[in-house]
């Protein structure tokens, strides 16, 4: 089964929500505490994931505000030469700063990530800065559930997406739930339920799927049916190396495990999932297919010591699905 998207677009996926600064440490296997070096990268999940799709092929272009320093323009740049279309990135004027996520690695089991992100410019988009002609120019909206943790860039968030439905770009919701940005999980619920049921395709893991639902050990099958009351019609569900779940609207289940493979940190594995994925979909693949592509490209990332500057080409995923099939 295949999903179809306008064909007439000249992008094929527009993300909007955070472009920030990844420093992953250099020493692995110890705690943060003892670690002395880090590596700098382009983060934050919808960058990752537009980056990830660019390096794919597709056309990628991105909607966010960054910092007005040596940080912003890092991202900017970094962007820029790996193709995404910054043209709609926005510089911010008011002093906020770049987010910065310093990654542990304690064991390629036990990572965790520590974030900065006390007044970070990506939560202070406009509305006014989502722009109505840019948007209709794309086949996807990519559409972050962090970018929903505050206003403004809630509204600017929630703009885009009316304007994406006006004009038939699909709109995909990567639940991205990142729990330092919220006030509770009572406020994360509302604003998750609210874009998930606006959405096409929805993206996230079992847990993230909880934390919309306000449920623990939540049952896939009643997620599904709720969310296909709504708009989506096609809902992806992954459980860690446990592998992942398509369910489409039209009663198809599809199913694909996890690739193993040597784990360096466990980090990325969602930003890599979601732009194969969307690659394979873009391009024609079915959605079996579509899942294989998210979970090789995943599991190369985790072999990998970024997220963003690790994001494979289609011929390393494919090479690794050949592999093992
Ligand atoms: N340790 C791992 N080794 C190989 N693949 C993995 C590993 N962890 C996750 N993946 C792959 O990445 C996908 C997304 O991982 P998951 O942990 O569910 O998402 P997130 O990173 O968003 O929390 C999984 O469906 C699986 O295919
Ligand atoms: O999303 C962030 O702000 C941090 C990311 O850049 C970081 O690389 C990461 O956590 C990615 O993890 P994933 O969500 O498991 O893909």
């Amino acid at each position: 089964m295949r999903y179809d998207f306008n064909t007439d677009r000249e992008f094929d996926i527009i993300a909007i929500g955070r472009a920030c600064i990844d420093l992953n440490a250099v020493e692995y296997n110890r705690p943060m505490e003892e670690t002395m070096t880090f590596t700098k990268y382009v983060g934050g999940s919808p960058a990752n994931i537009a980056i990830g799709c660019s390096k794919l092929g597709l056309k990628a272009g991105f909607i966010g505000k960054i910092s007005d320093d040596q940080h912003g323009r890092f991202i900017e740049q970094y962007m820029r030469n790996v193709g995404v279309d910054t043209s709609h990135m926005v510089v911010d004027q008011e002093g906020h700063k770049t987010g910065l996520a310093f990654t542990e690695i304690k064991s390629p089991e036990d990572c965790s990530i520590l974030m900065y992100r006390e007044n970070v410019a990506d939560l202070y988009l406009k509305p006014s800065e989502v722009d109505e002609e840019y948007i209709k120019r794309s086949k996807i909206l990519l559409v972050s559930g962090t970018a929903l943790s505050k206003s403004p860039s809630r509204e600017a968030v929630l703009k885009a997406i009316s304007l994406a439905k006006k004009h038939d770009v699909k709109v995909i919701f990567e639940l991205d739930y990142r729990p330092y940005t919220w006030i509770s999980t009572d406020e994360t619920s509302v604003y998750y339920s609210l874009v998930a049921e606006k959405a096409d395709v929805v993206i996230g893991t079992r847990d993230e799927y909880d934390i919309m639902e306000g449920t623990k050990d939540g049952k896939n099958e009643e997620t599904v049916r709720y969310l296909f009351q709504h708009s989506p019609d096609l809902i992806i569900i992954k459980h860690g190396v446990e592998g992942s779940y398509a369910y489409a609207k039209s009663g198809e289940t599809f199913q694909a495990n996890a690739y193993r493979t040597k784990v360096l940190k466990t980090f990325g594995a969602g930003d890599a999932y979601a732009s194969a994925f969307l690659y394979a979909l873009i391009t024609g693949k079915d959605i079996e297919t579509a899942l294989k592509y998210g979970s090789a490209s995943a599991a190369i990332v985790v072999s990998r010591h970024s997220s963003s500057d690790a994001m494979p080409k289609a011929e390393e995923i494919e090479q690794l699905i050949a592999e093992r099939s």
